[in-house]
């Protein structure tokens, strides 16, 4: 057994008034040279919804979620919230952890796979707020693979396909575009250069990819494609970007449909809303194509109860084999544990990608 006194879920943060949107921006992009008229592209996705970012109403959903399902297993964890990019700031989250006596905290990160953004980037964060704390912060396992993670997909997959199928479509005439965020072909490597050129990254979303299109549309051709690439453009970054590849497949006859999978992410954020349900769609419009777009997780119950079964298999050290994962990368090794500034090598194994991401 492993004791915690409390888990925080973790998460990027967003703007949630027309005031906010700028003072976030800067916030993401400190210190990393994204141009101003990309700045400026990205606020403009935000203020269309009045600066708000639906991220902080979806994480709190995810926190009463997590808190019942927790109480109903009589699991005496309470749940703290906290944000790299927006408040509830990590700092403020773990000064307010440590008045009320919680100093081991079990970290529940929203990002699924591993790179720098998702893994890297909250480590050094966690590492920033627990400093001259006594608090210290463990993480769980990327939960790529995880069943509570792939099974809301693999509904969403067979429902868009039924529904198509309803509309007329030939099941081998769907064609399933698994997206997820684009990052620098670079940062793609560093995430874990023994799984080929697209690192940890790639190799990870093209196994659940797999696992979820057998399960839910055997018939139907899949591809990954990307979303959301910014940045420089002499900078190359995972391809193809989505909007291409729709164009691509009508050009080129293969389909009369396509499926868009967001498996990327947990919730049906601002690059789900924007650059998706907005530009996506009406690419796939544009090109006469029939299209469904798969909500993501969310508060689906077995996210939710793959979450708590989550913490719980590193509150009862559960040996690696007998840790639930769907593809054959899995399960993923957990990580060091980040305590007063410091990562203190955990009993497991640390993958040499954790440390070296980007
Ligand atoms: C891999 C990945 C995830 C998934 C893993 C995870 O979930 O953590 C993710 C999530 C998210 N990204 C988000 C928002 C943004 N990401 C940006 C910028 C970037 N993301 C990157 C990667 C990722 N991002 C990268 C390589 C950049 C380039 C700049 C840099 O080197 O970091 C920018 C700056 C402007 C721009 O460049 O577009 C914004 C505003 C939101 C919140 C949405 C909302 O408000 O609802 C969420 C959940
Ligand atoms: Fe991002």
């Amino acid at each position: 057994m492993t004791h915690y006194d409390a888990i925080l879920l973790s998460s990027f943060g967003g703007p949630e008034g027309q005031d906010d949107v700028i003072p976030f921006l800067r916030n993401v992009t400190a210190g990393r040279g994204i141009p101003d008229d990309r700045l400026e592209e990205v606020a403009h996705h935000y203020r269309h919804f009045g600066g708000v970012s639906p991220i902080n109403e979806q994480n709190r959903q995810l926190k009463a979620a997590l808190e019942a399902e927790l109480a109903a297993r009589h699991i005496d964890l309470p749940v703290y919230w906290g944000n790299r990019n927006w408040a509830p700031y990590f700092r403020d989250v773990v000064a307010e952890a440590e008045a009320n006596g919680h100093t081991e905290l079990l970290g529940l990160v929203t990002s699924a796979y591993t790179s720098y953004s998702g893994v890297g980037q909250y480590r050094e964060d966690f590492e920033k707020a627990t400093a001259g704390t006594s608090v210290s912060i463990d993480r769980i396992r990327e939960f790529f693979d995880h069943p509570g993670f792939v099974q809301p997909f693999v509904e969403g997959v067979t429902d868009a396909a039924a529904s198509l199928v309803a509309a007329g479509v030939a099941p081998d005439r769907i064609h399933v575009l698994y997206v997820t965020h684009s990052i620098p072909t670079a940062a793609a490597l560093a995430s874990g250069p023994e799984f080929g050129d697209g690192g940890a990254y790639v190799a990870q979303h093209l196994a659940v990819a797999s696992v979820i299109s057998e399960a839910a549309a055997p018939a139907a051709p899949w591809s990954l494609v990307y979303q959301s690439r910014s940045g420089d453009p002499r900078t190359p970054w995972l391809e193809p970007d989505i909007n291409d590849a729709i164009g691509e497949l009508a050009a080129g006859g293969g389909a009369d449909a396509v499926v868009i999978v967001p498996f990327g992410f947990v919730s049906d954020h601002m690059e789900v809303m924007w650059d998706l349900d907005n530009e996506a769609v009406a690419t796939a419009g544009e090109h006469g194509l029939e299209v469904r777009r798969v909500p993501t997780p969310g508060v689906h119950p077995a996210f939710v109860g793959g979450l708590v079964d989550l913490v719980l298999e590193r509150v009862d050290d559960v040996p690696a084999d007998e840790r639930p994962h769907l593809t054959s990368l899995g399960p993923w090794p957990d990580h060091a544990r980040v305590t007063s500034g410091a990562v203190v090598p955990s009993d497991a194994a640390v993958p040499a990608v954790e440390a070296t991401t980007r």
